[in-house]
């Protein structure tokens, strides 16, 4: 084994690669595994770095490639993954291509050094560059029809940091403070890069993270005035943390324990409180119906491609199916627990129709109209009065997740 410094993040950004690519894994699940045995911190980020640019520009990357070989290289072979992770260091994160050499090419040992060696001498005389947006993959192309155009553009960078503030009243002064911007009331957007637990407010509890779009859902719920609510499907919790603090009585149910550890952290953090449930939704049974359900689905997650350009390549029909047919099923159970007037918000953050229009479409209850005065500005609802937001929406203020949501009343 290699002991060249910065060869182990290398060797880290392989196997998420591999995990991704060969095994359908998000990098997420596929970072404890990928990522032990690193130390420090940096290594780490370089890391997930590394395999989260190679993943966000894997077509333009393997074109690349494939003008500097004669014979094209499969695409699960080890070679062209490696390729990928040079190229992406050179050509996204600004790595000297002797470094990327001297730490990439030991991936290789005992197999086709040379050959990469090669192709990427032959690219970096070539001084090849990337195109401004990354192409999409064929099939996502497809899916996404029209929006794929407008959604491109918006992954060539990964995305601002959204704060959700816990008092909405005090948004100017945590947008001074931090030095970031506000696109409504209880929204702070920084620049990205910001190591969350040291900027000022984090540990008192002041603001959690949270992307613009997934804060809408629960927005649309207004006010709680002591009302009681149940957020299905709700670790790490985002969305219990707004209900709380906008005054309601959350009951906030979730299937996963080691993510509803995070959901118990993110309430003593914030000071907020809430009845929490370990249950799964298929089988569980409230004693009593609510006044509002927000179902905040499982989902194939696209609309978080720009933080997580897995998605991109391990999502495809099956995965889609998949998740709506539990999403009918959750939708099925949620619209039955609600008091006669209660108010049911669905919202996935994935761009499939299937996950959202289709879903939507499928709701007996009463719709009740998302209007634009409720959104920020720059959103609009569609005509049948949902909400469907996408990267490429707001371009100059930085984008944001692309979600589905829509609001019924019973
Ligand atoms: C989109 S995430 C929820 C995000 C959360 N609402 C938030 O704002 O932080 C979907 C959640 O659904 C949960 N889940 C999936 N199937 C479930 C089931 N049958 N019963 C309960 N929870 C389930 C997952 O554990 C996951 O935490």
């Amino acid at each position: 084994m290699t002991d060249t410094a910065g060869f182990p993040a290398r060797r880290a950004a392989l196997r998420l690669m591999d995990a991704v690519l060969r095994r359908g894994e998000t990098l997420e699940q596929a970072a404890p595994g990928a990522l032990r045995g690193i130390e420090r911190s940096d290594d780490r980020a370089l890391a997930r770095a590394i395999a989260g640019e190679a993943l966000r520009w894997l077509v333009d990357l393997d074109a690349l490639i494939d003008t500097a070989t004669r014979q094209r290289l499969a695409d699960d072979a080890k070679v062209r993954t490696v390729l990928r992770l040079m190229l992406a260091q050179t050509l996204r994160l600004d790595t000297p291509p002797h470094a990327v050499v001297a730490t990439c090419l030991p991936l290789l040992d005992g197999g086709p050094r040379r050959l990469a060696h090669g192709v990427f001498s032959t690219l970096s005389k070539r001084r090849v560059t990337l195109p401004d947006a990354p192409t999409l993959p064929d099939a996502v192309h497809m899916r996404w029809g029209a929006l794929a155009d407008q959604i491109a553009p918006a992954l060539a960078a990964p995305p601002p940091l959204d704060l959700t503030l816990k008092d909405a009243a005090t948004t100017q002064e945590w947008a001074d403070r931090l030095g970031g911007i506000s696109l409504m009331p209880g929204h702070v957007r920084l620049a990205r890069g910001q190591a969350v637990e040291t900027l000022e407010g984090f540990g008192e509890g002041a603001w959690w993270v949270q992307d613009l779009a997934a804060s809408l859902p629960a927005r649309l719920l207004g006010p709680g005035k002591g009302r009681s609510v149940l957020d299905l499907c709700s670790a790490p919790g985002g969305k219990t943390l707004q209900l709380a603090a906008n005054g309601w009585r959350v009951t906030s149910l979730d299937m996963s324990a080691k993510r509803l550890e995070r959901l118990h952290e993110n309430l003593a953090r914030t000071g907020l409180v809430a009845d929490v449930i370990e249950a799964d939704a298929l089988q569980w049974q409230p004693k009593l119906p609510f006044d509002a359900v927000l179902l905040d689905a499982p989902c194939t997650a696209t609309g978080t491609c720009r933080r997580h350009p897995d998605v991109l390549h391990r999502i495809g029909p099956r995965q889609i199916a998949e998740m709506a047919e539990l999403q009918a099923k959750l939708l099925d159970r949620a619209q039955r627990w609600l008091v006669p007037g209660g108010r049911l918000v669905y919202a996935t953050c994935s761009l499939e129709e299937a996950e959202g229009e289709d879903q939507a479409a499928r709701i007996t209850l009463t719709p009740d109209l998302i209007r634009a005065e409720e959104l920020p500005r720059g959103l609009a609802p569609t005509s049948q009065g949902w909400l469907r937001t996408h990267p490429g929406l707001l371009p100059e203020a930085g984008g944001l997740d692309g979600f589905f949501i829509a609001r019924f009343v019973r």
